[in-house]
C-alpha cells in the first residue's frame, strides 16, 4: 500500500480524462479536482486523440452511454491503447441490462484496460458468475466475491476493484480487502462513479495499477468514513458535498491512521 501516492498525485496534478454520465458528472469532476488532479470531460469523438494525448489516464463510465457515445468510447480507448494511457472502466448496471453487458464485453475483448471497478453485481456479470443485480446496485448473490473478482482480473489481465461493504482489490493473484466503509456511500448516487474516477487519478501517477487502485480505494473510503463520523445523522443530501470537501482536506497521515485493510 503506497499511501504516499496521495502526495505524489497532488504534486503532479495529473489530467484525468473522463467519459462520464449526465447523472453524476459534476460530482465526479469536483471529486477529482478536490483530490488534487485535473478533470476533463468530453463527448466529442473528433477531439478524442487530443484529449488522450494530453491526459495521464482515461476513465470510461458506462452509466448512460448512447450509440453515438459508444463510438466515441471505442475511439478514445483505441487512442488510449495507442498512446499507452491507462484506462479505468466503470461498467454501470451491466448486470441488469444485457445490452450494456454485450457492449462492455466487446470493449473489454478489444481494448486493453488497467482497472475494472464495479459493484458485486457488475463484476459477477462480466465474470459470467450467477448473481441477481438490481439496476445500478449490487443486488444479491451467493457467489464467492473474491473468486469472482480474481476470475475477471485473470480474464482481462487487469486489476479489478469489486466494491461493497468490504472493497476487494485483486490483480488476479494477490488480494487486498479494504474494510473502511460507510452506509452513507449507499445514500449518495455517484459514490461508485467517484471511486472509479479516483482510481483513474491514481493510475495516472503510478504504473503499478494494482498499487494505484489500493491507494485510491483506501483514500476514498477513509474520506467517506471521516465525513460519516462527523455527521450526527445520515444526511443523504449533505454527504456528497462533504465527501468532496474531505477529498481536498484529507492528508496521508489521516489516511494512515484510519486505513483498515489486509
Ligand atoms: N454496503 C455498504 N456499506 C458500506 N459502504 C459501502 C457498501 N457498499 C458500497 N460501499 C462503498 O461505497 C462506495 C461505492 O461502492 P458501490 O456502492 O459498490 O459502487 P456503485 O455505486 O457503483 O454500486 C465504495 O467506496 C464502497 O466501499
Ligand atoms: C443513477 C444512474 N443511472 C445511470 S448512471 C447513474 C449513476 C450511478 O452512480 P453510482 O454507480 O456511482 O451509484
Ligand atoms: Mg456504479
Amino acid at each position: 500500500m503506497k499511501i504516499d501516492l496521495l502526495t505524489t498525485l497532488r504534486e503532479k496534478n495529473p489530467i484525468a480524462f473522463n467519459i462520464s454520465n449526465f447523472v453524476t458528472v459534476q460530482d465526479v469532476a469536483n471529486g477529482i479536482n478536490a483530490l488534487g488532479a485535473s478533470p476533463i470531460m468530453s463527448e466529442e469523438k473528433n477531439e478524442a486523440e487530443a484529449m488522450v494525448q494530453m491526459a495521464d489516464s482515461v476513465t470510461i463510465n458506462l452509466g448512460a452511454f448512447t450509440e453515438q457515445q459508444l463510438t466515441q468510447i471505442e475511439t478514445v480507448m483505441t487512442f488510449a491503447n495507442q498512446y499507452h494511457k491507462p484506462i479505468v472502466v466503470d461498467p454501470v448496471a451491466v448486470g441488469a441490462v444485457h445490452y450494456r453487458l454485450e457492449r462492455c464485453n466487446e470493449l473489454l475483448d478489444q481494448k486493453k484496460v488497467a482497472v475494472i471497478r464495479g459493484n458485486a453485481g457488475e463484476i459477477a456479470a462480466l465474470a459470467g458468475v450467477d448473481w441477481q443485480s438490481k439496476g445500478i446496485d449490487a443486488g444479491e448473490g451467493t457467489g464467492d466475491l473474491v473468486e469472482t473478482a480474481k476470475k475477471l482480473a485473470n480474464q482481462y489481465h487487469c486489476t479489478v476493484v469489486e466494491s461493497g461493504k468490504t472493497d476487494i482489490i485483486t490483480n488476479g493473484d494477490a488480494v487486498i480487502r479494504v474494510f473502511n466503509e460507510s452506509d452513507l456511500f449507499k445514500l449518495h448516487v455517484g459514490s461508485g462513479d467517484m471511486l472509479s474516477s479516483t482510481i483513474g487519478c491514481f493510475v495516472g501517477v503510478e504504473d503499478d495499477y494494482f498499487e494505484a487502485a489500493q491507494t485510491a480505494v483506501v483514500v476514498f473510503d477513509v474520506a467517506g468514513e471521516v465525513v460519516a463520523k462527523s455527521m450526527s445523522q445520515p444526511l443523504a443530501g449533505s454527504f456528497g458535498p462533504r465527501l468532496i470537501d474531505e477529498l481536498h482536506l484529507i492528508d496521508p497521515k489521516t489516511v494512515e491512521k484510519y486505513a483498515n485493510f489486509e
